[in-house]
């Protein structure tokens, strides 16, 4: 039995759109400049207070306006559904097939603990999860590696399987070999983040892990 860890936002899920719907829903009720989808991907990966000092500084805002505009980003992050549509074709199969195998599935993400719960109820995923340790489970976040320790919970056989530089730097620090989904919200070239095994088709996923152990 090995123990996966695994990405959220732009690896199992293309949250962009929730993310930026429930962004500018806030900025809109704050009175702030308002961000594209197009523009959003720049912003994520750090997890949601980072987040929104990028969205700050991107508009033109004062960070004293960070509290209102978490606050009223959370509302709309947990309240707005998340569409299983959202999920990257073969996720689903992937992760069903990789839990038969016997593997212990587990959730690593920046994303906030209570967005993590709704959008991984509304598309389908948490009967999929042992553990999930979300960007405010712990007092640090990625790329940190505290959370990703936690998420492998002593496990000897490891992965962790992410699309950004946020989630490869913390494979890095935890001593945990990274398998990088290449289609996610990355900025460098794949080549420049060290990684056991690359995928772009989740339908691929086992057996590229497979080769892995
Ligand atoms: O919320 C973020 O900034 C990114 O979330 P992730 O760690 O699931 O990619
Ligand atoms: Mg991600």
């Amino acid at each position: 039995m090995k123990t996966i860890a695994f990405d959220l936002d732009g690896t199992l899920m293309d949250s962009v759109p929730h993310i930026h719907a429930a962004v500018a829903e806030a900025l809109s009720e704050l009175g702030l400049p308002t961000i594209t989808v197009e523009e959003t991907p720049g912003f994520v990966g750090r997890g949601l207070p980072v987040l929104l000092e990028r969205v700050l500084a991107h508009v033109g805002a004062s960070p004293d306006r960070h509290k209102a505009l978490y606050d009223r980003t959370m509302h709309h992050y947990v309240t707005t559904p998340s569409d299983p549509a959202s999920l990257y074709p073969g996720v689903p199969e992937a992760l069903e097939t990789l839990r038969s195998a016997g593997h212990r599935l587990t959730l690593c993400t920046n994303k906030p603990f209570a967005a993590t719960e709704t959008a991984i109820r509304d598309t389908g995923l948490a009967p999929f999860f042992d553990l999930v340790i979300g960007g405010d489970s712990l007092p640090t976040r990625k790329p940190d590696p505290a959370m990703l320790i936690a998420a492998l919970d002593g496990a000897a056989q490891t992965l962790y399987v992410g699309d950004s530089e946020t989630d490869c730097e913390t494979a890095q620090a935890a001593g945990v070999p990274f398998v990088l989904f290449t289609e996610g919200y990355r900025n460098a070239p794949p080549e420049t983040l060290p990684h056991v095994a690359l995928f772009s088709d989740w339908t691929l996923a086992p057996d590229i892990f497979a080769t892995l152990w």
